[in-house]
């Protein structure tokens, strides 16, 4: 059984004038106890796509279900199953740790005794300041506090809507960690996010990219299909080099990374009259390792 199915959804807002194309046509499938990335910049549609999924928007055209439940038909069954933790921060803020999570368990019939095993190691970090209202917590403690609400019934499949957007460096990481524990005890979990390093970090991936997703694939798969040679180019001065770099027939595409400029030849042969010239005149290149950022730029390009 598929945890998630989705079948040529379509979401549009506005009307014939301003019409906004959310969701082009979207399909795929999640399997029980995944742990899978819908990777995409603001405003792909990653949040439309999570709403329709968690019962709370209706798609305009298309087919979707939650653990072979419908979410327009059986939307019920699903908010029993599905936890949700919105992009913005979605707790009472006036509502103090404890009493958001006890509000929560409520609304789904349970107590936070019957559930804590499962949300012990989260809740555990946060619970030292369960008399603190919500609003006064800090960043990485709203998001484990969100993350335990979200938990709270013992849901079977868990979306994550940006969860990590505005989370320093070393909350990211503790909080994946945490969702690859969470993995281990069975929930299949839904997790969408602009950071492309984090998409390593996930079983299998979707790049979604303005209502449209251009590959679904195993973090290696995504990297192992981009076959085009990659440089890294360093210059004294950056932006005329990269104007430069884009004048060469050779050259597919060249774009800022880092402190470099990352190079995408169409072909080998096309790399040494172009690294010969450059070489000339005192720049730096030489050959690099796709990453996923890499891939997620070419696919955008193949695409346009
Ligand atoms: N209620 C709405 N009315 C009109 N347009 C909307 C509405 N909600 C979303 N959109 C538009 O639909 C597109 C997809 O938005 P969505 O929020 O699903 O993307 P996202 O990937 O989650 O991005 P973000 O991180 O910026 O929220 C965007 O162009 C957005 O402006």
């Amino acid at each position: 059984m598929k945890a998630v199915v989705v079948e040529n959804v379509v979401k549009s807002y506005g009307s014939k004038k301003d019409l906004v194309e959310a969701l082009k046509g979207i399909s795929f499938e999640v399997d029980r106890g995944e742990l899978f990335g819908i990777i995409g910049p603001d405003g792909a549609g990653k949040t439309s796509l999570f709403r329709i999924l968690t019962t709370l928007l209706l798609a305009d055209s298309g087919k979707a279900t939650i653990d072979e439940y419908d979410v327009v038909k059986d939307f019920k069954a699903i908010r029993q199953r599905v936890g949700y933790m919105p992009g913005r921060f979605s707790l009472y803020q006036d509502l103090t740790v404890e009493e958001n999570l006890e509000f929560f368990a409520t609304t789904f019939n349970t107590t936070i005794r019957e559930n804590y095993a499962l949300i012990k190691d989260i809740y555990s970090q946060i619970e030292p300041f369960k008399d603190r209202r919500a609003g006064k917590l800090s960043g990485g403690m709203k998001q484990k506090l969100a993350l335990s609400c979200a938990l709270i019934h013992r849901p079977s499949v868990l979306f994550l809507d940006e969860p990590t957007t505005g989370v320093d460096a070393v909350s990211r990481k503790e909080f994946w960690d945490m969702l690859q524990n969470l993995k281990r005890s069975g929930i299949t979990i839904l997790v969408s996010t602009p950071y492309m390093d984090e998409a390593n970090l996930c079983d299998r991936i979707a790049l979604l990219q303005e209502g449209k997703l251009l590959s679904i694939n195993t973090p290696a798969g995504v990297i192992g299909n981009f076959k085009q040679p990659l440089y890294a180019a360093k210059g004294s001065r950056m932006l005329q080099l990269l104007n430069e770099l884009k004048t060469f027939k050779e050259v597919k595409d060249a774009y800022p990374f880092g402190e470099y400029h990352h190079v995408v030849f169409h072909d080998e042969a096309g790399v040494p009259p172009v690294a010969s010239y450059f070489g000339a005149s005192g720049v730096e290149m030489f050959p690099v390792t796709p990453g996923i950022e890499d891939c997620f730029m070419d696919l955008m390009k193949t695409n346009e």
